[in-house]
């Protein structure tokens, strides 16, 4: 068997989630599972990346978008598994973390701002710490999705590869909070900005080391991590439902608009909106929300969502 390229222990971080109900999914694919010493979950992140690779990564890929996280470590063993030409490939890092997994795998690793203007990458691959019925993401439990929203925003699709744990009908079912980046000197100001949207409590994330203070990303600005109630999809506002906020419920669209208008902030962890195919017809360049997101289920097999 193949190991990971890089240890999936190899980030910081985290909350961590339990496990959710099903609805609506197909299972497209039951692997055996291999005598192993990883834990189920490891396992089933290593089967939907897997699949995820071998639907999506592009025979004559010339720009690929690799996520940060425990999972893409994954996608990357399985990128290297196919056995592809590699050389004229250039991966995209999404952080630190990410170059290092690239650069670890004997790929080629071409940060963001050094690509030639109007680049627009063949695929972006990424994880999730919670994904909905609308496929719309929380993202940012690694502290890295300000890079992550950029990448993916500039591939033609992106891809989204988690467990079972993150398959949930709505956001904020299981993950509790959304991760906001923000100017540090804003980050006071904006923690009011989200009490007045119905946030309990948002906390600036602290680094693993209490006297290191609040967790730094790799543009130097913090992480404020604000819970909200669970966010409205599309099928309950078809049902009536408001997702103004009233009693502090918002539809994912309208919270993560507000969210972005609170001047400090950077970036929101809400991966919503547009697809890259949507983008694309709508004449623009990508879009940040996944064209299919592949998961790993408890018992071996995997699961896609796909975007209409
Ligand atoms: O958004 C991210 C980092 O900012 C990660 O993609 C997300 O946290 C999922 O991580 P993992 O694959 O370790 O569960």
């Amino acid at each position: 068997m193949i190991q990971p390229v890089l240890s999936p222990l190899f980030l910081c971080r985290r909350l961590t989630p339990t496990l959710p109900t099903l609805f609506r999914v197909r299972t497209i694919q039951s692997p055996q599972r291999p005598q192993s010493t990883m834990s189920a979950v490891e396992e089933s992140k290593r089967a939907a990346a897997k699949v995820a690779v071998g639907n999506h990564y592009p025979k004559d890929a010339r720009w690929v978008g690799i996520g940060s996280g425990t999972t893409i470590v994954y996608v990357v063993e399985a990128i290297k598994a196919l056995g592809v030409d590699t050389s004229a490939t250039k991966y995209v890092p999404t952080g630190y973390q990410s170059k290092q997994l690239i650069i670890s795998a004997g790929l080629t690793a071409v940060e963001f701002d050094t690509m030639p203007l109007g680049t627009v990458l063949d695929v972006a691959f990424d994880g999730a710490d919670e994904v909905d019925e609308d496929l719309n993401c929380i993202k940012g439990g690694g502290a890295c999705l300000f890079q992550e929203k950029i990448v993916a925003m500039q591939a033609k699709e992106f891809i989204c590869v988690a467990d079972h744990r993150k398959l949930q009908p709505r956001l904020l079912t299981n993950w509790k909070a959304i991760p906001i980046e923000v100017a540090p000197i804003a980050a006071h100001r904006v923690i009011s900005k989200l009490k007045e949207l119905g946030s309990i409590d948002p906390t600036i994330r602290a680094s693993a080391s209490a006297k290191e203070g609040p967790l730094k990303t790799d543009q130097g600005f913090f992480i404020i991590d604000a819970p909200f109630k669970s966010m409205l999809i599309k099928a309950d506002i078809e049902a009536g439902q408001d997702g103004n906020g009233k009693d502090g419920v918002w539809a994912v669209d309208v919270l993560a608009r507000k969210i972005k208008e609170i001047v400090g902030v950077l970036e929101v962890g809400i991966f919503h909106g547009q697809t890259g195919p949507q983008a694309t017809i709508a004449g623009g360049i990508g879009g940040q929300r996944p064209v299919a997101t592949y998961f790993g289920m408890a018992d071996g097999s995997v699961t896609v969502r796909k975007a209409e």
